[in-house]
Protein backbone atom coordinates (compact mmCIF):
# COMPACT_ATOMS: atom_id res chain seq x y z
CA UNK A 1 0.00 0.00 0.00
CA UNK A 2 1.37 3.29 -0.76
CA UNK A 3 1.21 6.49 2.05
CA UNK A 4 0.38 9.27 -0.41
CA UNK A 5 2.06 11.44 2.31
CA UNK A 6 5.39 9.65 1.42
CA UNK A 7 7.30 10.70 -0.87
CA UNK A 8 10.58 8.80 -1.81
CA UNK A 9 11.90 11.95 -3.47
CA UNK A 10 11.91 13.87 0.05
CA UNK A 11 14.07 11.98 1.30
CA UNK A 12 16.70 12.43 -1.45
CA UNK A 13 16.58 15.72 -1.70
CA UNK A 14 18.04 15.69 1.80
CA UNK A 15 20.60 13.46 2.26
CA UNK A 16 22.38 16.02 5.17
CA UNK A 17 19.18 14.72 7.27
CA UNK A 18 19.40 11.19 6.22
CA UNK A 19 23.38 10.88 6.47
CA UNK A 20 23.07 11.88 9.95
CA UNK A 21 20.93 8.76 11.03
CA UNK A 22 23.13 5.75 10.24
CA UNK A 23 22.27 2.39 10.89
CA UNK A 24 23.26 0.80 13.99
CA UNK A 25 22.37 -1.72 16.23
CA UNK A 26 19.32 -0.50 18.07
CA UNK A 27 18.94 -0.91 22.08
CA UNK A 28 15.62 -3.02 23.26
CA UNK A 29 12.53 -0.95 23.35
CA UNK A 30 11.72 0.67 26.80
CA UNK A 31 8.79 2.05 28.45
CA UNK A 32 8.51 6.21 28.44
CA UNK A 33 5.66 6.61 31.82
CA UNK A 34 2.94 9.56 30.75
CA UNK A 35 1.87 10.90 34.03
CA UNK A 36 -2.57 10.31 34.92
CA UNK A 37 -4.18 13.30 33.76
CA UNK A 38 -4.61 14.85 37.36
CA UNK A 39 -2.20 14.03 40.21
CA UNK A 40 -3.27 14.30 44.09
CA UNK A 41 -0.98 13.64 47.06
CA UNK A 42 -0.54 10.40 46.68
CA UNK A 43 0.68 10.09 43.37
CA UNK A 44 4.58 10.93 44.52
CA UNK A 45 4.70 7.27 46.21
CA UNK A 46 2.39 5.91 43.12
CA UNK A 47 5.50 7.15 41.33
CA UNK A 48 8.59 5.99 42.96
CA UNK A 49 6.81 2.26 43.48
CA UNK A 50 6.09 2.22 39.91
CA UNK A 51 10.07 3.75 38.77
CA UNK A 52 11.67 1.08 41.43
CA UNK A 53 9.64 -1.93 40.00
CA UNK A 54 11.55 -2.30 36.75
CA UNK A 55 13.23 -0.01 34.08
CA UNK A 56 11.71 3.39 33.17
CA UNK A 57 13.50 5.77 30.65
CA UNK A 58 11.56 8.85 31.27
CA UNK A 59 8.70 10.27 32.78
CA UNK A 60 6.53 12.80 31.07
CA UNK A 61 4.44 15.15 33.38
CA UNK A 62 1.25 16.36 31.39
CA UNK A 63 -1.24 18.36 33.37
CA UNK A 64 -3.60 19.43 30.23
CA UNK A 65 -5.80 22.74 32.13
CA UNK A 66 -3.04 23.06 34.11
CA UNK A 67 -1.28 26.62 33.92
CA UNK A 68 2.40 26.54 34.13
CA UNK A 69 2.39 27.79 38.15
CA UNK A 70 -0.02 24.83 39.01
CA UNK A 71 1.99 22.16 37.30
CA UNK A 72 5.40 23.91 38.43
CA UNK A 73 4.37 23.45 41.97
CA UNK A 74 3.24 19.90 41.57
CA UNK A 75 6.62 19.05 40.17
CA UNK A 76 9.23 19.24 42.10
CA UNK A 77 8.83 16.13 44.26
CA UNK A 78 7.90 14.19 41.06
CA UNK A 79 11.37 15.82 39.53
CA UNK A 80 13.51 14.64 42.82
CA UNK A 81 11.88 11.26 42.14
CA UNK A 82 12.57 10.89 38.66
CA UNK A 83 16.08 12.52 39.17
CA UNK A 84 17.43 9.87 42.19
CA UNK A 85 16.33 7.26 40.13
CA UNK A 86 18.17 8.47 36.62
CA UNK A 87 14.88 8.72 34.90
CA UNK A 88 14.36 11.53 32.15
CA UNK A 89 12.02 14.18 33.74
CA UNK A 90 9.76 15.52 30.67
CA UNK A 91 7.45 18.39 30.42
CA UNK A 92 5.00 18.41 28.25
CA UNK A 93 3.73 21.48 26.11
CA UNK A 94 5.88 24.00 27.57
CA UNK A 95 9.41 25.20 26.64
CA UNK A 96 9.35 28.09 29.14
CA UNK A 97 8.47 25.69 31.81
CA UNK A 98 10.72 22.86 31.33
CA UNK A 99 13.29 25.76 31.13
CA UNK A 100 11.90 26.59 34.46
CA UNK A 101 12.39 23.33 36.35
CA UNK A 102 15.51 22.22 34.85
CA UNK A 103 13.94 19.85 33.40
CA UNK A 104 15.83 17.26 31.26
CA UNK A 105 13.76 17.57 27.68
CA UNK A 106 10.01 18.64 27.16
CA UNK A 107 7.42 17.21 24.50
CA UNK A 108 6.11 19.25 22.00
CA UNK A 109 2.78 19.09 19.91
CA UNK A 110 2.48 20.54 16.16
CA UNK A 111 0.86 23.42 18.26
CA UNK A 112 3.27 23.64 21.17
CA UNK A 113 6.47 25.44 19.46
CA UNK A 114 8.99 24.83 17.57
CA UNK A 115 11.73 22.36 18.65
CA UNK A 116 14.22 24.70 17.12
CA UNK A 117 13.05 26.85 19.56
CA UNK A 118 13.27 24.61 22.38
CA UNK A 119 16.62 23.84 21.24
CA UNK A 120 17.67 27.26 21.54
CA UNK A 121 16.32 27.82 24.76
CA UNK A 122 16.82 24.38 26.68
CA UNK A 123 20.64 23.62 25.36
CA UNK A 124 22.31 20.71 23.67
CA UNK A 125 21.31 17.91 26.46
CA UNK A 126 17.73 18.68 26.35
CA UNK A 127 15.67 15.82 24.94
CA UNK A 128 13.09 17.27 22.46
CA UNK A 129 10.04 15.33 21.17
CA UNK A 130 7.70 15.85 18.74
CA UNK A 131 4.25 14.66 17.94
CA UNK A 132 4.00 13.23 14.86
CA UNK A 133 0.45 11.93 14.51
CA UNK A 134 0.65 8.85 11.48
CA UNK A 135 2.31 11.13 9.38
CA UNK A 136 6.06 10.33 7.98
CA UNK A 137 6.50 13.77 6.64
CA UNK A 138 5.90 15.05 10.02
CA UNK A 139 8.54 12.97 11.24
CA UNK A 140 11.18 14.20 8.93
CA UNK A 141 10.38 17.23 9.68
CA UNK A 142 11.27 17.13 12.94
CA UNK A 143 13.97 14.89 12.94
CA UNK A 144 15.36 18.05 10.59
CA UNK A 145 14.65 20.41 13.55
CA UNK A 146 16.60 19.05 15.73
CA UNK A 147 14.31 16.48 17.57
CA UNK A 148 15.62 13.84 20.32
CA UNK A 149 12.66 11.73 19.10
CA UNK A 150 9.45 11.55 17.34
CA UNK A 151 6.48 9.97 18.51
CA UNK A 152 3.53 7.97 16.63
CA UNK A 153 0.46 7.39 17.32
CA UNK A 154 -2.43 6.66 18.97
CA UNK A 155 -2.19 3.10 17.77
CA UNK A 156 -5.32 2.17 19.63
CA UNK A 157 -8.42 3.54 20.93
CA UNK A 158 -7.40 5.56 24.46
CA UNK A 159 -9.28 7.46 26.84
CA UNK A 160 -6.66 9.76 28.03
CA UNK A 161 -6.90 11.89 24.79
CA UNK A 162 -8.99 12.49 22.44
CA UNK A 163 -6.78 10.98 19.78
CA UNK A 164 -7.73 11.66 15.56
CA UNK A 165 -4.93 10.03 13.99
CA UNK A 166 -4.48 6.08 13.89
CA UNK A 167 -1.27 4.90 12.26
CA UNK A 168 0.10 1.50 11.22
CA UNK A 169 2.44 -0.34 12.93
CA UNK A 170 4.13 -0.36 9.83
CA UNK A 171 5.27 3.72 10.10
CA UNK A 172 7.86 2.38 13.07
CA UNK A 173 9.14 -0.30 10.90
CA UNK A 174 9.52 2.15 7.72
CA UNK A 175 10.87 5.03 10.24
CA UNK A 176 13.76 2.60 12.63
CA UNK A 177 15.25 1.21 9.15
CA UNK A 178 15.53 4.59 7.91
CA UNK A 179 16.81 6.60 10.89
CA UNK A 180 18.53 6.03 13.64
CA UNK A 181 16.29 9.09 15.74
CA UNK A 182 14.22 7.15 18.16
CA UNK A 183 10.54 6.90 17.61
CA UNK A 184 8.38 6.65 20.46
CA UNK A 185 4.73 4.78 19.95
CA UNK A 186 1.63 5.95 22.28
CA UNK A 187 -1.98 5.54 22.26
CA UNK A 188 -3.62 2.75 24.26
CA UNK A 189 -1.28 0.71 24.28
CA UNK A 190 -0.62 -2.01 27.23
CA UNK A 191 1.42 -5.42 27.65
CA UNK A 192 -1.59 -7.51 26.27
CA UNK A 193 -1.53 -5.30 22.82
CA UNK A 194 2.30 -3.56 22.85
CA UNK A 195 4.19 -6.77 20.76
CA UNK A 196 3.16 -5.73 17.40
CA UNK A 197 4.68 -2.07 18.24
CA UNK A 198 7.75 -3.70 19.53
CA UNK A 199 8.38 -5.98 16.61
CA UNK A 200 7.90 -2.87 14.24
CA UNK A 201 10.59 -1.31 15.87
CA UNK A 202 9.26 1.46 18.62
CA UNK A 203 12.32 2.81 20.85
CA UNK A 204 10.04 3.62 23.55
CA UNK A 205 6.31 2.50 24.38
CA UNK A 206 4.68 5.63 26.11
CA UNK A 207 2.01 4.38 28.20
CA UNK A 208 -0.33 6.05 30.37
CA UNK A 209 -3.70 4.20 31.64
CA UNK A 210 -1.87 0.90 31.52
CA UNK A 211 0.29 1.61 33.97
CA UNK A 212 -1.99 4.06 36.31
CA UNK A 213 -5.13 2.49 35.83
CA UNK A 214 -3.87 -1.46 36.20
CA UNK A 215 -5.84 -3.53 38.22
CA UNK A 216 -3.26 -5.36 39.46
CA UNK A 217 -1.17 -1.69 39.98
CA UNK A 218 1.44 0.15 38.58
CA UNK A 219 4.21 -1.87 40.16
CA UNK A 220 2.84 -5.08 38.10
CA UNK A 221 2.17 -2.93 35.02
CA UNK A 222 5.70 -1.93 34.85
CA UNK A 223 6.82 -5.58 35.92
CA UNK A 224 4.47 -6.99 32.78
CA UNK A 225 6.14 -4.16 30.06
CA UNK A 226 10.06 -5.08 31.34
CA UNK A 227 9.21 -8.42 30.88
CA UNK A 228 8.13 -7.68 27.13
CA UNK A 229 10.91 -5.84 26.31
CA UNK A 230 13.55 -8.85 27.54
CA UNK A 231 14.94 -10.24 24.22
C1 LIG B 1 5.49 10.84 23.95
C2 LIG B 1 4.31 11.66 23.56
N1 LIG B 1 3.79 11.50 22.33
C3 LIG B 1 2.73 12.22 21.96
C4 LIG B 1 2.15 13.13 22.83
C5 LIG B 1 0.98 13.97 22.40
O1 LIG B 1 1.36 15.35 22.31
P1 LIG B 1 0.28 16.40 21.73
O2 LIG B 1 -0.08 15.97 20.36
O3 LIG B 1 0.84 17.76 21.89
O4 LIG B 1 -0.96 16.22 22.68
P2 LIG B 1 -1.02 16.50 24.26
O5 LIG B 1 -0.28 15.42 24.96
O6 LIG B 1 -0.36 17.84 24.52
O7 LIG B 1 -2.47 16.49 24.60
C6 LIG B 1 2.72 13.26 24.10
N2 LIG B 1 2.24 14.12 25.01
N3 LIG B 1 3.80 12.52 24.44
C1 LIG C 1 -0.94 11.82 25.00
C2 LIG C 1 -1.41 10.96 23.91
N1 LIG C 1 -1.14 11.27 22.61
C3 LIG C 1 -1.64 10.38 21.76
S1 LIG C 1 -2.49 9.16 22.52
C4 LIG C 1 -2.14 9.82 24.05
C5 LIG C 1 -2.64 9.21 25.31
C6 LIG C 1 -1.69 8.17 25.88
O1 LIG C 1 -2.26 7.61 27.03
P1 LIG C 1 -2.75 6.08 27.11
O2 LIG C 1 -1.52 5.25 27.25
O3 LIG C 1 -3.60 6.05 28.35
O4 LIG C 1 -3.54 5.79 25.88
MG1 LIG D 1 0.87 19.02 23.43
Amino acid sequence: MTDPEFDEDELRLDPGFADRFEQDERPPCQLYLISPPAIDAGFADRLATALDAGPVAAFQLRLKGLDDHAIAALAAPLQRICADREVAFIINDSIGLAKRLGADGVHLGQEDGDPREARRVLGPQAQIGVTCHDSRHLAMEAGEAGADYVAFGAFYPTTTKEARHRPDPSILSWWSTLFELPCVAIGGITPDNARPLIDAGADFLAVCGAVWNAPEGEAAAVRRFAELFRI
